[in-house]
């Protein structure tokens, strides 16, 4: 278990985190989810012990940043997306696979085994300076599997990934969080999250202001787009309009003998309509206007 327990920290007068509390269970996939600039990357950087928290602490399974030793020990169990920066140009891809499994202690996870997973075998052997962003990104993505830590941090590991690639990793996160990996992701690919992410942490004002349960049974919500006609038909109703100009109507406030009167004025209006649980787009542009 990974405990954030009063963390508090600020650049200056700039609070990105405020008083956080959070708990991370094992075999869990949890989305950080914020504009740019929100505090994603910082809350990543505490967890590593790159920025020291002002208040409050870190804790895993029962070790908190306290002593060399302490560090040492959790820099075991965490290991981070590593930047491209930190590639070196002049070392191959499987020298850095290897490196990752090594410092890690990782004797489980045959490095080949995951160089075939990632389908990377074409262009392992050759040195880093040749490759493209999306090799570099997928190698990134191939060291923390080779680290094989129980907990993984991937900041953005989807950027620059063409949607084939994108799918071989949303893939390969499945198969680890089945292996009990905690695996804690900041992604601007929220349709791509919405598929596997068990949870999903909304980041705002230095505050976690949503924490969704993104496997639990949501309600559902009748969805159309705003207009003069579409207001009229569901005036005196209870719904909210996002600031995409998308109007939510939960369905759970409606009996079913009203919803097929609405159902019927909006279809005699021509106007579209959709039934779905409220999905992440939504609540981005719900929280972010
Ligand atoms: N080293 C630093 N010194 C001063 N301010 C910083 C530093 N690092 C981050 N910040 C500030 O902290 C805030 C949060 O930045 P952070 O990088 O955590 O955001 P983010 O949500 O990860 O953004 P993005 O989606 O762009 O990656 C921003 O206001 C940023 O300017």
């Amino acid at each position: 278990m990974l405990n954030l327990k009063d963390v508090t920290l600020a650049f200056g007068k700039n609070v990105v985190l405020d008083d956080i509390n959070l708990q991370f269970k094992q075999g869990e996939i949890v989305g950080l989810v914020a504009p740019n600039g929100t505090g994603k990357s910082t809350l990543i950087n505490v967890i590593l012990h790159n920025l020291t928290p002002q208040k409050g602490f870190i804790e895993y399974e029962g070790t908190r940043y306290q002593t060399q030793k302490d560090t040492i020990k959790l820099h075991q169990e965490i290991c981070s997306f590593p930047e491209q920066n930190d590639l070196f140009p002049f070392m191959t891809g499987r020298d850095h696979l290897n490196l990752y499994a090594d410092l890690w202690h990782n004797s489980e996870k045959p490095v080949e085994q995951i160089i075939t997973d990632l389908q990377m075998a074409d262009y392992v052997g050759h040195k880093v300076e040749t490759y493209s962003l999306g090799m570099k990104q997928r190698l990134c993505f191939a060291m923390v599997v080779a680290a094989n830590s129980p907990v993984m941090l991937l900041d953005e590991v989807m950027n620059g990934l063409d949607p084939q690639n994108v799918a071989l990793i949303s893939h390969m996160l499945l198969d680890l969080k089945g292996e009990n990996k905690l695996i804690i992701m900041a992604s601007h690919l929220l349709s791509n999250l919405q598929e596997y992410a068990d949870r999903v942490l909304f980041m705002g004002h230095g505050q976690i202001i949503e924490d969704l349960d993104n496997k639990e049974q949501h309600n559902r919500y009748l969805k159309m787009q705003s207009s003069p006609k579409a207001v009229k038909i569901l005036s005196g109703y209870d719904f909210e309009t996002l600031p995409n100009n998308l109007i939510l109507l939960p369905l759970a406030k409606i009996g079913q003998e009203k919803l097929t009167q609405i159902l019927t004025e909006l279809v005699d209006a021509d106007i579209q309509y959709s039934v779905e649980r409220i999905d992440i787009e939504d609540l981005f542009n719900k929280f972010y206007n």
